[in-house]
């Protein structure tokens, strides 16, 4: 049976099977509509006004419009300061008049002629000064959307000022944006704190103009580009731009697909996100096509690291040997782990000192080894090969349609933490960690190691020549089985830190391969963090799990199919 769609009281009320059937639906009668292109495309920065009052009931309707525009974070930082006090606006003129002379003095005499005669007063004529100000001293880091661009405040500002001017010119009214001052002494004029900055001074009133053009293309001070002109395709055209990167053979699922997830969601007889960090988890599966998934495949990949030789890890390399051989044998807490959550098993021997581990797949480097510190740690052409028998394993065992990653290898969260920095560009001491249980003095070793190998190789390094100087085997292999998971449409699953840098690795060389990504979960490595956030994917589970060997990633895939099979079973309401 279907059941009634509960429809919420509060919010958005519509159905994603209304919105699909009519994904233009949200737009304003056609009246409306063309009224809006009509005043965006007669809106005039007016000089000359009347000097008839403007009703108090329009300047509130105006003044309204303003405050209706879209703020950072919702931050509303404008504050509007009208001006009707004549003494001011005439103190106002002299600044702007002051300052039209500074600015002529400095253009070449056609110019300065050209400025001049532009009729720039309406300072002093016009009823009404609305000096829009931008109330700052809120810290940036405070505000949503503020700590990365600091400046949004302002902008959010501006978006106001074309509101004010477009519902202005609908009412009739003129409005000239007078930017010719010194900021400061129009902050003085008003008595503005400290923090408190302006866009400048809009003139309101009456026109005693109605030009039908700009008027600074009228006096050929400049003309509107064509749209082809200011409109780029994808990116900026090649001869200004850096280096295309080179081409991807991955792509994400297309939009129709994501959005069919989603709509699919909107149907369950739940609130929209009620399973929060793992709704988002099955959305990627179900967008990958991926929604049927009930078991799966943890791909467990080791290797040993020349770079123990500087005491890094807690334990001696032959730990690596050991735990591979029990993985083999289905004992290794990995191994463990994926039986208990009903996913096969497949260990890749990338470079386990001694012969090949017998059971494992074999992808091994076959030129020397280096130290990262004094040498590379592999050559280019290993990290080549392994990522590319990486990504056949991804292709492979892809198909079985989710892959769990994991990793073994005594020392690599030290390689993993040189490659993260330089792939990120951070310092030592954010990504070099306690990895299998280090104490201090061996933390500040492992920054020292990572600090001198980035000395060595450069932190200017493409994702391969990184993953070749100073990532390791089993790295290279995971990028690897990343893509060629991507490829294969499977959802990957990621453990800890390792596993994620070579998932940052995939991603910087194919960007599409992100959206195959979960993040199984947060590590307690320290730099796990960083990572994730580089990858731009949150984690499931938050245990402080230090195990590596993709025990985390199983336990998150577990979790993962419980939330896929919850999404095929859980009762859909009718439309
Ligand atoms: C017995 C044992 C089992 C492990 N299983 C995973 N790791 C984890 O610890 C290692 C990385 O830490 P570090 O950089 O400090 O050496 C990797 O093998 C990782 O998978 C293990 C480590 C040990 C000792
Ligand atoms: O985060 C991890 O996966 C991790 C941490 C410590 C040691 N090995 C792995």
């Amino acid at each position: 049976m279907t059941y009634p769609r509960p429809v919420p009281l509060i919010g958005d009320g519509t159905a994603a099977t209304e919105r699909a059937a009519d994904p233009a639906g949200w737009a304003l009668p056609d009246a409306d509509r063309a009224g809006l292109y009509r005043t965006v495309e007669a809106r005039r920065d007016v000089r000359r006004y009347r000097p008839d009052p403007v009703p108090d009931e329009v300047l509130t309707r105006v003044l309204t419009a303003a405050h209706q525009a879209p703020s950072v974070g919702h931050s509303q930082p404008w504050r509007f300061v009208v001006v009707r006090d004549a003494g001011i606006r005439d103190t106002a003129a002299v600044l702007t008049d002051r300052e039209r002379l500074r600015q002529a003095a400095q253009l070449d005499p056609d110019a300065a002629a050209r400025l001049l005669d532009l009729q720039l007063a309406g300072v002093r004529e016009a009823p009404l000064g609305v000096v829009v100000c931008c109330d700052r001293r809120a810290p940036a880091a405070g505000v949503l959307g503020r700590a990365t661009f600091p400046d949004a405040d302002l902008w959010s500002c501006a978006t106001a000022v074309q509101n004010l001017w477009l519902a202005a010119r609908a009412e009739g009214l003129g409005v000239g944006w007078v930017t010719l001052f010194r900021p400061e002494e129009l902050a003085a004029l008003l008595g503005l704190p400290d923090g408190v900055v302006t866009l400048g001074w809009l003139c309101l009133g009456w026109p005693d103009e109605r030009p039908p053009a700009p008027g600074l293309e009228r006096a050929a001070w400049s003309r509107r580009q064509p749209l082809s002109d200011v409109v780029l395709a994808d990116r900026w055209p090649a001869e200004e731009a850096a280096p295309a990167p080179p081409p991807s053979r991955l792509r994400s699922p297309v939009p129709e697909q994501v959005v069919g997830a989603r709509d699919d969601a909107d149907r369950l007889l739940t609130p929209p996100g009620s399973l929060g960090v793992l709704d988002g988890a099955v959305a990627r599966a179900v967008a990958l096509g991926r929604g049927g998934l009930t078991g799966g495949v943890l791909v467990l990949a080791a290797a040993d690291h020349p770079v123990t030789a500087h005491r890094v890890s807690a334990y001696p390399a032959s730990a690596t040997r050991d735990v591979v051989t029990a993985a083999v044998a289905g004992v290794a807490m990995g191994a463990t782990a994926a039986r208990s959550a009903g996913l096969d098993l497949v260990v890749v021997d990338a470079g386990v000192t001694g012969p090949p581990v017998p059971g494992a797949v074999v992808a091994r480097p076959s030129g020397v080894r280096g130290d990262l510190v004094t040498e590379p740690a592999m050559t280019a052409a290993d990290a080549a090969a392994l990522l590319a028998a990486g990504r056949a394993l991804g292709v492979e065992h892809g198909r079985a349609g989710l892959v769990a990653l994991g990793e073994v290898g005594v020392g690599n969260t030290t390689v993993a933490a040189a490659l993260a920095a330089a792939l990120l560009h951070v310092e030592p001491a954010v990504v070099a960690g306690l990895g299998s249980g280090a104490d201090a003095a061996m933390v500040e070793r492992k920054r020292d190691v990572v600090a001198a190998a980035l000395t060595r190789a450069g932190t200017d390094l493409d994702p391969l020549t990184a993953l070749a100087e100073l990532g390791g085997p089993e790295l290279a292999v995971l990028a690897g089985v990343v893509l060629g998971s991507a490829e294969a449409g499977a959802v990957v699953v990621l453990d800890g830190f390792a596993t994620a840098v070579a998932a940052l690795v995939a991603v910087l060389l194919e960007p599409a391969a992100q959206s195959a990504l979960v993040a199984g979960q947060r590590s307690r490595e320290r730099g796990s963090d960083a990572v994730l956030q580089a990858l731009g994917c949150e984690p499931l589970l938050d245990l402080r799990l230090r195990a590596g060997e993709g025990v985390g990633a199983v336990l998150a895939a577990g979790l993962l199919l419980h939330g896929l099979r919850m999404r095929r079973e859980t009762a859909r309401v009718d439309s």
